[in-house]
């Protein structure tokens, strides 16, 4: 099969003809590629401008586009890995068209990689989980430790029991379950990591069509894995109407629904603290300003994450609206009014009918009713 050339960033690559009839997620070719992917990509560059870093790892390279672009455009040593021969081939002759950038390529379960050596950002990109790469990754990740996960229906619990197994918690498939994804994702990262007495913050994470996204630091010492888990909890939501509220605590109590007395369902562990730095954030928003991409759509979705509550579990109030037989306001007044009303209220870069709000139900439902 031939490859064609082509430009994501400032970098120039060799893809294999990819079969345009396939459906998503394409996989007919030998070797993956999926533009769709592009600004999660790009959300790691940008990142990377800002971080101190001198070696980058990207585990799971398919075509090494990742990895070639934070060399090429980062000038970042990278070492590019894929345990797939054909991947590995397309990765040594992309890696050739750029003789000044310093990029080692390898052809090893990246597992194998990482046990014996350590880079200042570890890069997970698996198909589907990143379930199996995680505990290994956290300890080759020196500084940094960036995942993607792509099985979206176990991480939201469409798929419960896979991921019950996957992650070691209990997702539902709530109105908010891409925020649940998201941060059932991100505790068990934590998880997995505070038992080699490390911790992680959260610097750049979102969740987008069919995959997550996590930038994280990762700290040393006991006491900052402690920390980290004081950010591990639960979302009690009841199942009979819209009542939901947040725990943090290692073990989940037994709570029954304020509103209408059912015995509410318990979602996690999962990580209920933020999700985002504001500093790394306002410096993204920067960076893409200077570039002319004030209005792209990864500059939208970080001002959109600024402006986000950091707490979870995110209200759509059409959802609320249906529930209360209402119809409802626009958004911005909707927020306006909560906010008049004295509690916080923003927007949420998961949905947008989504709502995050630390008003009482009855708060939300006069704002959703109030017009203007
Ligand atoms: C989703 S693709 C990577 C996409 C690529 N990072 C990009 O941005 O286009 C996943 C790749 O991981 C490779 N892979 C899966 N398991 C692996 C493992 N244990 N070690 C190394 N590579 C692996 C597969 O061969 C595949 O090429
Ligand atoms: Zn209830």
């Amino acid at each position: 099969m031939s490859d064609r050339e082509v430009l994501e960033g400032s970098t120039r690559f060799f893809i294999p003809e990819q079969d345009e009839n396939s459906s998503f997620p394409p996989g007919s070719a030998a070797v993956f590629f999926n533009d769709r992917m592009r600004l999660n990509r790009d959300s790691t560059n940008y990142l990377l401008r800002q971080l101190d870093v001198s070696s980058y790892f990207d585990a799971m390279a398919a075509s090494g586009v990742r990895g070639l672009r934070v060399a090429h455009e980062c000038g970042i040593p990278v070492t590019i890995n894929d345990y797939s021969p054909e991947a590995a081939a397309l990765i040594r002759k992309n890696a050739a068209m750029y003789p000044e950038n310093e990029i080692t390529v390898t052809e090893e379960d990246c597992r194998a990689v990482m046990l014996r050596q350590r880079f200042d950002v570890v890069d997970l990109d698996p198909f589907g989980t990143p379930a199996p790469f995680v505990d290994i990754a956290a300890t080759s990740a020196r500084h940094y430790l960036f995942v993607t996960a792509t099985d979206t229906a176990p991480l939201c619990g469409a798929h419960l029991k896979a991921g019950i197994r996957r992650y070691g918690a209990r997702p539902m498939n709530t109105e908010y379950h891409s925020e649940v994804g998201l941060r059932l994702l991100l505790g068990f990262v934590v998880r997995e990591t505070v038992k080699y007495d490390r911790g992680i913050e959260p610097l750049f994470c979102f969740a987008r069509e069919h995959f997550v996204r996590l930038h994280l630091r990762m700290t040393n010492g006991a006491g900052k894995g402690d920390m980290a888990l004081k950010n591990i909890g639960y979302i009690h939501q009841c199942p009979a109407c819209p009542w939901r509220m947040t725990e943090t605590a290692f073990l989940p109590s037994v709570q029954e629904c304020p509103e209408c007395g059912a015995k509410m369902s318990r979602i996690g562990p999962l990580w209920v603290g933020p999700i985002n730095n504001h500093e790394v954030l306002t410096q993204l928003a920067a960076d893409l300003d200077a570039d002319g991409m004030g209005e792209s759509v990864l500059a939208r979705l970080v001002t959109i994450l600024d402006g986000e509550l950091p707490t979870p579990a995110f209200y759509n109030y059409h959802r609320l609206a249906k529930h209360w037989r209402i119809s409802p306001s626009p958004a911005d007044d909707v927020i306006a009014t909560i906010r008049d009303a004295g509690y916080q209220a923003s927007r949420t870069h998961y949905d947008g009918r989504g709502i995050k709000t630390d008003a009482p139900l009855h708060v939300l439902r006069d704002a959703i009713t109030t017009r203007g």
